[in-house]
């Protein structure tokens, strides 16, 4: 039988590398559909009611043209369509979900389950991909690199970058602060240790490394980390307890000066707050890479201040997220296909 396979991509997940891969994994006798779907660069719609999509966040696309597309499809390739429960009851040869992401919050995963859908995703797809950008933020920010390089545009040579007072700092000689400690988090540490700064990570939930911990890297609670470090990097997912950790209240405990980076989420950050911390000066500069709403509108304050840097939700976005996502996905389906059970089960 040739399994019916529909995978919906877009200029980031190009549904024709997934494709490759798939068919370099199961071979050529598979009936695959291919849409490239033309999102906008529009903030991502969160659980729109009326089209029934309550139960699913941060994705794209109109649920009618996607149960089109999927059609009689028994295996679906997505990265951020969604799926809902009156999507799931209009499908009803769909059996395997492939979801190219860390997090399937795009699949209502109870009606999945009630209706026997096994879905998988590719946790830490991009993991490396961040925690790289994550090390370039920080260096950005303590090396003077954006400073240096906005300097030079204006005409100006060396000034006050060049005080000893007032110049870089070595990471070797700072306290760098990782919260979440998951498959990015993790990576950060790991890439952190060649600097050989102090590196303290906070993360209620696991535990470290062994090697990690043999390295000399601390597992302590927040208000030690943020009383304690020159860097604060945020690594955890959006969720009821963490949305707002970086508020008033515990930027108000992190160490005057301090640099901030937010790789992560807007939503774990009360961007009011740091506005008004990065003007007191309270933290020395920040790097911002996602935001509260998406785009950041052009007249947001953050945008002008000259101790930020900023770049457009990026950090995920590399040429091996995209190869490495499919190879795990064409595993998935692959195991499917040979009823093995999957690698990644939500
Ligand atoms: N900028 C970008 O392009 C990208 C950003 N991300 C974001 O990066 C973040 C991390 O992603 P992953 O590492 O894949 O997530 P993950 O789920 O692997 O790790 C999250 C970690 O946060 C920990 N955590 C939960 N509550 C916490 C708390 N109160 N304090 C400290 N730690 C806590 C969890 O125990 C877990 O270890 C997410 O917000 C994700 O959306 C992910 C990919 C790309
Ligand atoms: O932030 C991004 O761009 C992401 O890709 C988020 O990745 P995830 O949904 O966690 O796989």
């Amino acid at each position: 039988m040739r399994e019916k396979i529909a995978i919906i991509g877009d200029r980031f997940m190009l549904p024709e590398v997934f494709r490759e891969k798939i068919e370099e994994a199961c071979g050529d006798n598979l009936d695959i559909r291919t849409l490239e779907a033309a999102w906008p660069d529009e903030p991502m719609e969160f659980g729109n009611a009326a089209l029934g999509l309550d139960k699913v966040k941060e994705y794209f696309g109109d649920p009618h043209e996607v149960v089109d597309f999927i059609g009689d499809a028994e295996i679906f390739v997505t990265q951020l369509a969604p799926l809902s429960e009156t999507m799931m009851q209009r499908l009803p040869a769909l059996k395997l979900v492939a979801v190219s992401r860390g997090g399937p919050i795009n699949i209502d995963m109870a009606a999945a389950k009630a209706h026997g859908i096994t879905v998988v995703n590719v946790p830490g797809r991009n993991a490396s991909a961040v925690a790289e950008f994550t090390i370039g933020a920080i260096l950005a920010e303590t090396r003077l690199i954006r400073v240096g390089h906005e300097a030079l545009r204006k005409g100006e040579w060396r000034g006050d970058l060049y005080r000893a007072d007032r110049t870089g700092r070595e990471l070797n000689e700072m306290t760098v602060g990782v919260i979440g400690y998951g498959n990015i988090g993790t990576k950060v540490v790991r890439l952190l240790r060649a600097f050989g700064c102090r590196i303290l990570v906070t993360d209620p939930y696991v535990q470290l490394s062994a090697e990690d911990r043999n390295a000399g890297v601390e597992l302590v609670a927040l208000d030690d980390l943020l009383s304690r470090s020159d860097v604060v990097t945020l690594h955890p997912r959006v969720t009821e307890e963490t949305r707002g950790l970086v508020n008033k209240d515990t930027i108000a405990r992190m160490k005057p000066g301090v640099i901030f980076v937010n790789t992560a989420r807007g939503p774990l950050v009360d961007y009011d707050a740091l506005y008004d911390a990065l003007v007191s000066g309270h933290i020395g500069s920040a790097m911002l890479e996602t935001f509260a709403v998406e785009p950041a509108p052009a007249d947001w304050p953050l945008l002008q201040l000259p101790n930020v840097t900023l770049t457009p939700h990026i950090a995920g976005a590399s040429v091996r997220t995209v190869t490495y996502a499919a190879e795990q996905a064409a595993e998935e389906v692959r195991r499917f296909i040979a009823g093995l059970p999957p690698v990644n089960p939500c």
